[in-house]
């Protein structure tokens, strides 16, 4: 379990980024901060692997609080996956992958065939082990950018944004591929975006930010939905969209799910 305490960051020009939060993101559970931007989200993200320290507060990890451990070990045990997918220009597929099992000590084929092995998980042709980050499409670097963290079997996984930069389609099926290798591993996941329909699709618990990293409602997917707590995370979720007002319609026999203006979306199955 992941907790934060009362935790406030003020960095060197002033006003708090995150001002006095308090959460905690269960063990084996997708926790999705989801705000707008300049909200703190990547503050408190990286408060996690120290990339950031609180000014106040702590943050701890199965009750051991995070800066009483090395930085770089803690780094090294904790997957992070980023917007950019920070991967290696110069470094192939496979090395690139290898790197964190490399620190952590394993042989240079241990961790190639744990590598490989990766890229099963995450879906790529073992054929692109030998092809450079700026030979793949955006989609395959960001798999890549998973296999990467995922490959010294961390329990917590960090992302950042990770789907962030790719096209709506790629971005819906690595979401879904998300969802079912998190069925499979289950990781303590705490997942930021600033999308509610990523936060919808990914999460077991949202925590919907405000300014500061104030939060303005932690909840389900389906509880964010029904019973926004105030008029911020109401807006905030579009729970007036046409796409949220759903409406059954009988066509010829088959029930026909529609938007609020009427558009068929979908069939309904029982
Ligand atoms: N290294 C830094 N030095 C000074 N201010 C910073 C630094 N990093 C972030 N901030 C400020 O802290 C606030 C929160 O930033 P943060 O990146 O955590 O927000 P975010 O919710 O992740 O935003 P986004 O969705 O745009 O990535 C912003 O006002 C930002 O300008």
């Amino acid at each position: 379990m992941i907790e934060f305490d009362r935790v406030t960051k003020r960095y060197a020009d002033g006003s708090p980024a995150v001002a006095d939060v308090s959460f905690t993101v269960p063990s084996h559970k997708t926790v999705v901060l989801v705000g707008s931007s300049g909200s703190g989200k990547t503050t408190l993200l990286r408060m996690v692997n120290r990339m950031v320290d609180p000014t106040s507060g702590r943050v701890l990890i199965d009750d051991v609080d995070v800066t009483t451990m090395d930085p770089v070990r803690l780094r090294r045990s904790i997957g992070y996956v980023l917007q950019s997918g920070g991967l290696l220009p110069h470094r192939t597929v496979v090395e690139n992958i290898a790197i964190v099992p490399r620190l952590n000590g394993a042989t240079r084929p241990d961790a190639r065939e744990r590598a490989l092995t990766m890229l099963d998980t995450v879906g790529l042709d073992r054929d692109l082990a030998s092809r450079f980050p700026a030979q793949l499409s955006g989609g395959q670097q960001q798999r890549v950018g998973v296999a990467r963290a995922l490959a010294s079997d961390p329990n917590i996984l960090l992302m950042d944004e990770p789907f962030g930069a790719v096209d709506p389609i790629v971005r819906r099926s690595l979401q879904h591929e998300l969802r079912e290798l998190q069925r499979t591993l289950g990781k303590t996941i705490l997942f930021v975006t600033h999308d509610i329909d990523e936060a919808l699709a990914l999460a077991d618990e949202i925590i919907i930010v405000a300014a500061h990293g104030v939060i303005a409602q932690r909840g389900t997917p389906t509880e964010i939905l029904t019973r926004p707590a105030n008029a911020f995370v109401a807006e905030f979720v579009g729970v007036d969209r046409p796409e949220r007002r759903l409406r059954l319609a009988d066509a010829a026999g088959v029930e026909v799910v529609t938007d609020a203006s009427g558009r068929p979306i979908g069939t309904l199955e029982r």
